[in-house]
């Protein structure tokens, strides 16, 4: 058994025909000949020599993992098994490798680092956000769970220990899943048991622990819907300002199709010198404000990526008045100071929202809009929620809750 915490970080020496030397010192001082070493999350029987570990690899672990691919100089993960009294660090790892994902995209997140990964279908169906999983054997969370895709979240201090810290789009991961989450799937064979894990993230989620959900999905880079039927009759899907990415936009855009707008606190609009549009304003008291741009850019201002950009800057608490153009094509919206408790708009229930998730008090909302151009309604909601995964929450319940 392993815990997914890296002790060494080993290198290839040669693979010739089906024998594997691994160059890792720390490790060949502490297992013994016939013991186990799990390397880059594949569990072997070792013997250890001169610093060496060697293995004979099978067919089948090189056929169900990346050792099809390693050659000499590759670096690799190695941990020795744990021991009684070690410290239970990461997860339990088993060494199996589940399936082998594919890295298809990183974005830099300040200091941290988001991996996304394709795992295959029917281990992305098992996987759980918030729930451990193992990547070459490094003991990782797993950020979100979106319809083909996951994500995780690396610091440095795990990108520097492992080899993960060298990944790119294209390489090739070993995938375990956490052995509790296996053994509950046990326990629930049935494809409802199966299903009920996932549930609670998509379609109607109510009072306390449903605003708890909302804010998970929110602080993850997922959107939830909040359904205002008292004032409007409309739900808005919004996403974290701090959290959007391009991908977020241009569902917004070809989804949700209602008008994107960017709710934000008080306090960053005057920080920003972003002024109020004039006029009576709408009928609905909504706060629009003069639409900006991002001086950085180098379009137009009006694609997903670049709309997304200009978001994340409005979000961003280093921002000054200067990173903005004006007019733009982003439109901010100024939520009233006491949030909920002055309005029941999706304005202050973004930045609510937002705030409440631990992130800067800046979002994006979105009427949802049906294919023939009506407004969706109840019904709609919890249609669309279910097609894209999100949770439908009632903004009586984030009065009562936030
Ligand atoms: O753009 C809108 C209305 O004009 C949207 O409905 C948006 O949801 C924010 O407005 P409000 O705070 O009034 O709900």
């Amino acid at each position: 058994m392993f815990t997914g915490r890296i002790g060494e970080l080993g290198a290839i020496e040669q693979i010739k025909g089906d024998v594997l030397h691994v160059r890792a010192p720390k490790s060949a001082d502490r297992v013994h000949d016939g013991g186990s070493a799990c390397v880059n999350g594949v569990r072997l029987t070792v013997r250890p020599v001169d610093g060496l570990l060697e293995a004979v690899l099978s067919t089948e672990t090189r056929r169900r993992s990346t050792f099809d691919a390693l050659a000499a100089g590759d670096p690799v993960n190695v941990e020795t098994p744990l021991q009684v009294g070690d410290p239970l660090d990461g997860h339990l790892v088993q060494g199996y490798v589940d399936a082998v994902g594919k890295v298809i995209r990183i974005d830099d997140e300040g200091g941290a680092r988001r991996i996304w990964l394709r795992p295959p279908q029917r281990l992305l169906d098992r996987l759980l956000a918030k729930s451990p999983i193992a990547l070459d054997g490094v003991s990782v969370t797993i950020a979100e769970v979106l319809r083909d895709r996951i994500s995780v979240v690396l610091l440095p201090m795990t990108r520097s220990a492992t080899t993960l810290g060298d990944l790119k789009a294209g390489d090739r991961v070993n995938l375990e899943l956490d052995l509790v989450g296996r053994l509950a799937e046990k326990a629930h064979p049935s494809a409802v048991g199966k299903a009920l894990p996932r549930l609670p993230w998509a379609g109607r989620v109510d009072g306390r622990s449903g605003v708890e959900k909302v804010l998970r999905q929110l602080a993850a880079g997922g959107g939830v819907i909040v359904w205002d039927p008292e004032t409007e009759g409309e739900g808005d899907v919004i996403f974290a300002g701090a959290r959007l990415r391009p991908e977020s936009f241009t569902f917004l855009l070809t989804e949700v199709c209602g008008f994107p707008a960017v709710p934000c606190a008080p306090e960053v609009l005057r920080r920003l010198e972003i002024a109020a549009m004039p006029g009576e304003g709408d009928r609905q008291g909504t706060a629009w404000s003069i639409p900006v741009d991002l001086a950085a850019g180098t379009g137009t201002g009006v694609s997903a990526a670049e709309r997304a950009a200009t978001v994340r800057k409005l979000a961003d608490p280093d921002a000054t008045a200067k990173d903005f153009l004006r007019p733009g094509h982003v439109f901010p919206l100024a939520a009233r100071p006491g949030l909920l408790a002055d309005r029941s708009g999706h304005t202050e229930a973004t930045v609510a929202l937002c705030a409440a998730a631990g992130l800067p008090p800046v979002g994006v909302c979105c009427e949802v809009m049906n294919p023939d151009g009506t407004m969706a309604g109840s019904a709609d909601l919890e249609v669309a929620a279910l097609r894209w995964g999100m949770p439908v929450v009632d903004m009586a319940d984030l009065k009562a809750w936030l």
